[in-house]
């Protein structure tokens, strides 16, 4: 099943003016995460050196949270690129509407996976808050996070620099936290409330659209071959993010697909490895 062409339009897509996607294709999910987690690096210094101050917009999930992992090596080898993780801010894609302690946190596994070894700020340490942080609702949380973005935002726009902005994807093609056939594809607030996932927990916070495709850089990071008919479905002309929210992704400058050889098993080059 397709979507419309007025589909993608509805979803803040971005113009024509956007870069196609690339792929990378690594060998399995361990040189994915070493792979990813190296370029993260580079990226994040090159934004500081040019802006002072860098940021990245985590996912959750299996492979995502390796990525953090790696980069948490990375910084303990001094020899290495180094990013002055004081001068990072750290927002997230999605996050589950669950207390604050719950391990379904995606907040949880980063600052086990990354973020307190690093020791970036509390202060640039943008949560999504948790179901015991003093909202009895998920909208009144979405609404607050917009708020935490725009206050964010140099120069009175909504959202601030998003420098690099990870997503994991779902088998069934969910980004973020906005599953198909939800109410959350054609929502263009750039934070919304989810309920009723197919994935529990069912209730989440989640980016939407148009916070995702304002960031510079938007890297979906997918491993397993369970993925590999979304991964190869995203990536045609003719899908639309209704039926397959992967299909909606476009960063300002770059859209990168970076997968192990599972994930890329149903693509044309039959999941050989393609290097950056
Ligand atoms: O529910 C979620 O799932 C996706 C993908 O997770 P994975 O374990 O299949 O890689 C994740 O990107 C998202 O942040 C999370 O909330």
């Amino acid at each position: 099943m397709t979507s419309p062409p007025g589909d993608r339009a509805a979803a803040n897509l971005g113009g024509a003016d956007r870069p196609v996607p690339d792929v990378v294709v690594e060998p399995d999910a361990d040189r994915l995460a070493r792979a990813v987690g190296s370029a993260l690096v580079a990226r994040l210094a090159a934004a500081q050196a040019v802006h002072g101050t860098a940021s990245v917009v985590l996912t959750g999930g299996g492979i995502g949270t390796a990525v953090l992992e790696r980069v948490a090596a990375l910084a303990a080898e001094p020899e290495r690129e180094r990013v002055d993780w004081t001068a990072v801010d750290v927002w997230w894609g999605d996050e589950r509407f669950v207390p604050a302690d719950d391990a379904d946190r995606n907040e949880l596994g980063a600052r086990r996976a990354l973020l307190d070894a690093v020791g970036v700020p509390a202060e640039r340490v943008h949560a999504m808050p948790a179901s015991d942080a003093g909202f009895a609702e998920p909208e009144d949380a979405a609404a607050w996070y917009a708020g935490q973005l725009a206050a964010a935002a140099s120069e009175g726009g909504g959202l601030p620099r998003l420098d690099v902005l990870l997503l994991g994807m779902g088998p069934e093609g969910h980004v973020a936290s906005i599953f198909p056939e939800s109410p959350a594809v054609s929502d263009e607030r750039p934070v919304v409330a989810v309920r009723d996932c197919a994935k529990p927990p069912p209730t989440r916070i989640s980016l939407g659209f148009s916070a995702i495709n304002a960031a510079e850089e938007i890297w979906l990071i997918v491993s397993g071959e369970g993925k590999a008919p979304a991964v190869a479905r995203a990536l045609q002309e003719d899908v639309g993010p209704r039926d397959l929210p992967a299909a909606g992704v476009r960063g300002r400058r770059a859209t990168r697909w970076l997968l192990d050889a599972a994930a890329a098993a149903e693509l044309d080059t039959g999941g050989q490895p393609v290097p950056a």
